[in-house]
């Protein structure tokens, strides 16, 4: 009250507010009322209050200013912080930076898929769903997904958590999260109202750290603040803090008594560092803080234990096809090298796969870049498969594998024997116990998960390899680190035993290997083990694995590749261009291929993973001729550089794109044998049309059209005949595209016959045309008036008169219908079929019209 007597005195309270002050009860609201006062009387008033506060209540003063001045310097020490971490964070030094080479960050970081979900067991009765379910669950880029980073939002039952866990497996970008969380929070990117603080500790640093530390002192490692600093921000606002731990996985924790481990309970107090973490993660210090710890599978369970609640559970599964694609730009920087990039990885099914694994998305850009910077021409193929695993295996043995309990060689080893055991018992989960009694540290292994299962009123522990591609590459691995009499007995144990005597017959009785071909699931395998036969990968795992790959492997499989491909098992020939691309070795390659003569894939559409490999093998042996394919009109494209001689091609689905790269390949390479678009689909008017060379003729036949309200052909075949030599010069474009457009609409028969007359109409302008055959089920009053059309715009073809090389048939100058004729004068029979053909009715006629002439054969 002395200081508001003061301020009435001085005219500067007024006598309303002032008896407000008096009447108020306590101080608390005595002081409340002054200040509104204060608050609306502007700095003249304040100045007063301020002079009497000096003179009546001199200590009160002394301490409200040192508070003032800590906050202050807290406030400035934060930003100093928070300036500190912007410096160190923006940067990333990559895996081969050299000194002074950096790349930004906010340049490189590309948002992986993060979920909210444990992984869900597949049912264990069907073994293959569960094979093929979590060999693709583990990339799928399809799973329940959030995009963004570890969320604090509260859940349906408006529980927000104190601690989440970040589960990853190696190299998926744990640590590269927690490194954008903390620039984010640097740079303000994060929610102010959320943190206040950000702290990180790296679990791989912590531990280097000996002698006991406060929780205090081990977060000011990585930071530019003193511990008392990082304590006064700990205790003036907790609940505004979040401690990021990174890597739980790789603490090793060297208390041999949990028990006797002092127990702190503040964040100055000393202790062993497992007493200190532990009491964080439990929340007895700092329990109102935030927790995100990031870990590898192997831990969780470990983790999940030790954190307080409430925990919320997050899994990075990596990124999705559009993510490794906006990598790959941001890695390269350059529209044209990640266009080029991106799509030669596409293109490889195992890569494209594997990509979603962050840290093989690096290396294949990295391996790439130093092959444009080289000049190399991107087409002739990328890295082989085997070359980017074992560069994975290398990178995370280097880089993500502190403190391996065992030599590298053994580790390699013993996940060999688990892979190829899972391999022969077709399994990819494997139980505790049995990983536990191959590899002697399975936690420790970046190659490995955990996976924790709900199995009714218990859980169970089951381990992977990261992908099945990973346990079909360390069975090579393991395959080459056999004797070689082990080798071949385990090899030939796995191809199939039915192919076995069909082999048998042609192959060479010296040939070790005349075991006939592997199970389908064995593939991949052999195909590691033809790229790990390369001699680049072999001498680059000597080099850092110390791992020789004996020469006998390489010889046993190129010995089984030259039988199998000289005895022409064509199903096998796309799987041997994968082995001839995971070798690459030109003077194998020439020699499988010569070995080959004709290439005959006709038989099923290739892939274009096929395709890939089959331009490596064309781009080794750039004369090859003789080539049958099967492919979609965009694989085309990318083989037509390649492509020389004699070529019989098969493209399915017949859209307009399909016309338009036909089209130009047919302009840009005269030498075709044969064109044949085909249609799987039943709704479709036409279902296939080929073009083709027949005894020096260019045929062009369509088959099987028919509208979509009839259940039969209303035109059966169509076959036109002209000199090949007229082939380059045909417009195929408008036959293309006139086929495309009928074959695109499945509108009513009205739609159906102006289609057909389309396509008609395209005839005239085929040059050189010599014959028509024309095969249609119902003699029509349509057709026949076609046909008459026909007549009339072809008059060359029915006046040239010479007779045709290929017989009476296509006599120039004929026009001649073969038939049924039904000869009864009511219910005629209209379908063309076998029983038709019997009944006593019908009878085969044959009329021929020769200029004015009409005669009419009865059979
Ligand atoms: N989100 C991302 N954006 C871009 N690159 C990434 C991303 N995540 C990971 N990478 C790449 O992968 C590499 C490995 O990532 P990181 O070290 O974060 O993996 P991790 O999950 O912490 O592995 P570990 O469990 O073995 O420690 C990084 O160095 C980086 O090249």
């Amino acid at each position: 009250m002395p200081i508001a007597d003061e301020l009435r005195s001085g005219g500067m309270l007024a006598w309303e507010p002032y008896c407000e002050i008096r009447a108020a009860d306590t101080d608390q609201e005595k002081m409340r009322e002054l200040y509104k006062v204060l608050n609306s009387g502007g700095d003249k008033v304040k100045s007063a209050f301020y002079s009497q506060l000096v003179k009546q209540e001199p200590c009160l003063f002394e301490a409200l200013g040192s508070i003032a001045q800590t906050t202050e310097a807290l406030i400035e020490s934060l930003n100093k912080y928070k300036k500190w971490i912007q410096r160190e964070y923006q940067y990333v030094t990559e895996y081969n930076s050299l000194p002074g080479e950096y790349v930004l960050l906010s340049e490189r970081y590309t948002q992986p898929l993060i979920t909210m979900k444990h992984r869900e067991k597949k049912s264990k009765k069907k073994r293959c769903a569960l094979w093929e379910g979590v060999s693709s669950s583990s990339l799928s880029p399809g799973i329940t997904q959030t995009r963004t980073a570890p969320s604090w939002i509260a859940d349906n039952k408006g529980i927000s958590p104190r601690s989440v866990i970040l589960q990853g497996n190696s190299g998926n970008g744990k640590s590269f999260t927690a490194q954008k969380i903390m620039l984010d929070y640097a740079s303000g990117n994060i929610r102010r109202e959320e943190f206040d603080c950000l702290f990180h500790l790296k679990c791989k640093e912590l531990n280097l750290i000996s002698g006991e530390q406060s929780l205090a002192e081990l977060l000011s490692h990585n930071s530019n603040l003193a511990s008392d600093q990082i304590s006064q921000i700990l205790q003036k606002s907790p609940e505004k803090v979040l401690i990021l731990i990174d890597g739980f996985d790789e603490l090793r924790f060297s208390y041999s008594d949990p028990s006797s481990m002092p127990k702190l309970s503040h964040v100055s107090e000393k202790g062993p560092l497992e007493a200190s973490l532990k009491a964080l993660l439990k929340g007895h210090i700092l329990s109102e803080s935030f927790l995100l710890v990031t870990t590898r599978s192997t831990a969780t369970k470990t983790l999940g234990g030790l954190l307080k609640h409430p925990q919320r559970f997050t899994e990075i599964i990596g990124f999705s096809e559009k993510e490794v694609e906006e990598y790959f730009q941001r890695f390269f920087q350059n529209e044209d090298l990640s266009r080029k990039a991106f799509e030669c990885v596409k293109a490889n099914e195992t890569l494209i796969t594997a990509c979603s694994i962050p840290v093989i998305c690096w290396i294949i850009c990295t391996v790439m870049r130093e092959r444009f910077s080289d000049g190399a021409d991107v087409t002739s193929g990328l890295e082989t498969t085997t070359s980017i695993y074992v560069d994975f295996v290398s990178t995370l043995l280097e880089h993500h594998s502190q403190g391996l309990s065992q030599s590298v060689m053994i580790l390699l080893r013993s996940l060999g024997q688990l892979a190829e055991r899972g391999m022969l018992e077709k399994q990819v989960l494997f139980e505790e116990k049995s990983v536990c009694d191959t590899v002697s540290d399975p936690a420790g292994s970046p190659f490995l998960c955990k996976f924790l299962f709900k199995r009714r009123i218990r859980q169970e522990t089951m381990f992977s390899f990261m992908h099945l591609s990973f346990q079909e590459f360390f069975t090579a691995l393991y395959f080459i680190s056999l004797a070689e009499r082990d080798f071949l007995d385990k090899l030939t144990e796995r191809f199939h035993s039915q192919t076995q005597s069909y082999l048998d017959l042609y192959l060479d009785e010296k040939c070790p290997l005349k075991y006939g071909c592997p199970e389908p699931h064995f593939l991949p395998v052999i195909q590691f083990l033809c790229g790990l036969s390369n001699k680049e990968v072999s001498s680059s795992l000597k080099e850092t694995h110390n791992l020789s790959v004996p020469s006998f492997v390489q010889a046993q499989l190129e010995e089984w590749i030259l039988h199998v491909s000289s005895n022409r098992v064509y199903n096998f020939l796309p799987f041997i261009l994968h082995c001839l691309y995971e070798f690459h070795e030109k003077e194998f390659v020439q020699k499988a291929m010569e070995a080959w003569q004709e290439l005959d894939m006709s038989w099923d559409q290739l892939s274009r993973t096929d395709c890939w490999a089959l331009l490596y093998c064309l781009d080794c042996c750039p004369h090859f001729r003789n080539l049958k394919l099967n492919f979609a009109a965009a694989e085309l494209k990318m083989l037509q550089p390649k492509i020389v001689g004699g070529l019989q091609i098969a493209v399915k689905s017949i859209s307009a794109d399909t016309a338009h790269i036909l089209t130009d390949f047919l302009q840009s390479k005269g030498k075709w044998e044969e064109i044949s678009l085909r249609t799987d689909d039943s709704e479709s008017l036409c279902s296939s049309l080929r073009l083709f060379s027949f005894e020096g003729k260019l045929v062009l036949n369509v088959v099987r059209w028919c509208s979509s309200s009839q259940n039969e052909p209303s035109l059966s075949e169509i076959i036109l005949k002209c000199p090949h030599s007229k082939a380059s010069s045909i417009n195929v474009k408008s036959f293309l595209q006139a086929f495309h457009s009928v074959n695109s609409t499945t509108e009513e028969s009205a739609d159906f016959d102006r289609q057909v007359d389309a396509l008609l109409s395209q005839l005239p302008s085929v040059s050189g045309l010599s014959a028509i055959n024309l095969s249609v089920p119902v003699l029509t009053e349509a057709w026949a008036s076609r046909i008459l059309f026909l007549i009339l715009v072809l008059d060359w073809l029915f006046d040239a008169g010479s007779k045709g090389s290929d017989g009476a048939e296509w006599l120039p100058g004929l026009l001649m219908e073969e038939g049924i004729k039904c000869s009864k004068s009511s219910e005629r029979c209209t379908h063309h079929t076998k029983q038709i053909e019997e009944l006593s009715c019908n009878q085969r006629v044959t009329i021929e019209f020769c200029g004015e002439k009409c005669t009419e054969d009865v059979k």
